[in-house]
C-alpha cells in the first residue's frame, strides 16, 4: 500500500495524519517550516500544536513537498483556503495522474466564491471524480486525543470516497461516505460563520434561546444557499450540516466561535486576529459567502451580519437589532 501526503501540518492537518497512521497508513506530513517538519521527525509530537500527542511511528515529516507527495496514493491538502490555490500551483508538477485528492478545508474562496474543491479541480488540472471532501464535527484537539468522532467523505466517485473512508476508519473515527460534494462543502463553511454569530451572542451573554434561534435560522440559510447550488437538502440534516454547526458552536476548541466571543466582548478584528492565531476561516469566508448568496438570490441575514461586524465596524447590538426586526415571515 502506497502512502498518504498531509499537506499542511497545523492543528487539522496533524490530528488527521494521526488519524491516518492509527489506520495503518504511513504518512508523510508536509510542513511549510523546516522547524515544525524536524520537530514532528525528531520528538514523535507536533511541538508547536500538539506537544503532548505522540504521533504513530508510521508518520513522518518534511518541509520538501516533492518528496511528500511523490508516489502518494492519497493526497490530503490541509491549509488556509485562501491560500489553496497559490499552494497547488506549486505543487501540481508533484501530483501523481490518479492520486486521490482530499480537501480538509471548509471555506470559500474571496473574489471568485468557489468552493474548495472547486478551487482543487481549478489549479491542480484535475477532473472532479478525482477529489473527495472531509467535513464533519471534528474538533482537531478532541481528535488528536483519541477522543471518538464521526465525519463524512463526499466525492462524486463512490469508489473514491469509499478509499478515503478506509483509510480513517479507526476506533475513534467513523466516517460514512455521501455523494453530495456541494452540500458538505457548504455545511463545512457556513457554520463556521454561525459559529462566530454565536460566539458574539454568547460573549453578550444573550441568552440561550438566541443560541438556539443562531443555529437553527443559521441552518436555514445553509440549507437555502445549498439547494441554490445544486445540493440535496437532507445533507444539512447530517454530520457536515448540522453535526459540524453544533459541535462548532458548543465547541471552546473552536477558533471561529472563540473569534466571535472577542468581538462580542468589544476586542478588534486585529485584536482578536492576533489572540486566535490560528486560522478561523469564518472571518474572510464570510465575505466570499455573503456575494455567493447575492449572485444566487439567495437571503442569508445572519451572514449579511456577521459580514457587517467583522469588515465594515458595525456594533453587534446594531446588528442584532437588525436581525430582530426584520418583516415577520413563515418559518
Ligand atoms: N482545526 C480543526 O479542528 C479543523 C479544521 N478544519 C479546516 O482545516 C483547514 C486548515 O485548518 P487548521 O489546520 O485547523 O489551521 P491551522 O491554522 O491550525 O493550520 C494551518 C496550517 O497552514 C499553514 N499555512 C499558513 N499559511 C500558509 C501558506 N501560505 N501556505 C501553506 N501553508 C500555510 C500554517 O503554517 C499551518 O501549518 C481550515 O480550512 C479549517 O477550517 C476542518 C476541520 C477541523
Ligand atoms: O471545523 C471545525 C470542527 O469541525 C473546527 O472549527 P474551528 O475552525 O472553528 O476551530
Amino acid at each position: 500500500m502506497s502512502h498518504v501526503a498531509v499537506l499542511g501540518a497545523g492543528s487539522w492537518g496533524t490530528a488527521f495524519a494521526k488519524v491516518l497512521g492509527d489506520a495503518g497508513r504511513d504518512v508523510t506530513i508536509w510542513s511549510r517550516r523546516e522547524v515544525v517538519a524536524a520537530g514532528i521527525r525528531e520528538t514523535g509530537c507536533n511541538p508547536h500544536y500538539f506537544p503532548d500527542v505522540r504521533l504513530p511511528e508510521r508518520v513522518t515529516a518534511t518541509s520538501d513537498a516533492g518528496k511528500a507527495i511523490a508516489g502518494a496514493e492519497i493526497v490530503v491538502l490541509a491549509v488556509p483556503s485562501q491560500t489553496l490555490r497559490g499552494n497547488l500551483a506549486d505543487w501540481r508538477p508533484f501530483l501523481d495522474s490518479d492520486a486521490t485528492l482530499v480537501s480538509l478545508m471548509k471555506g470559500i474562496e474571496l473574489g471568485t466564491t468557489k468552493r474548495m474543491s472547486e478551487v482543487v479541480i481549478e489549479a491542480a488540472q484535475v477532473p472532479a471524480d478525482r477529489v473527495v471532501v472531509v467535513s464533519g464535527p471534528n474538533l482537531a484537539p478532541e481528535i488528536a486525543r483519541g477522543q471518538p468522532a464521526a465525519t463524512v467523505a463526499a466525492g462524486i466517485d463512490l469508489r473514491r470516497a469509499t478509499l478515503v473512508q478506509d483509510a480513517i476508519t479507526t476506533p475513534y473515527m467513523r466516517p460514512y461516505t455521501n455523494d453530495d460534494v456541494v452540500g458538505a462543502e457548504l455545511g463545512g463553511a457556513v457554520k463556521n460563520v454561525i459559529a462566530l454569530a454565536y460566539g458574539i451572542a454568547e460573549a453578550m451573554r444573550l441568552g440561550d434561546n438566541i443560541k438556539a434561534t443562531l443555529i437553527t435560522r443559521g441552518l436555514a440559510e445553509t440549507a437555502r444557499l445549498g439547494v441554490a447550488l445544486g445540493a440535496d437538502p437532507l445533507t444539512f440534516a447530517g454530520l457536515s450540516g448540522l453535526g459540524d454547526l453544533v459541535g462548532t458552536c458548543h465547541s471552546p476548541f473552536s477558533r471561529n466561535r472563540t473569534f466571535g466571543e472577542r468581538l462580542g466582548r468589544g476586542e478588534t478584528l486585529e485584536q482578536a486576529q492576533a489572540a486566535v492565531g490560528q486560522t478561523a476561516e469564518g472571518v474572510k469566508s464570510c465575505l466570499a459567502i455573503r456575494d455567493l448568496a447575492r449572485k444566487n438570490n439567495v437571503e442569508m441575514p445572519i451572514t449579511e451580519q456577521v459580514e457587517r461586524v467583522c469588515h465594515e465596524g458595525a456594533d453587534p447590538r446594531e446588528a442584532l437589532t437588525i436581525l430582530m426586526t426584520r418583516t415577520t415571515k413563515a418559518e
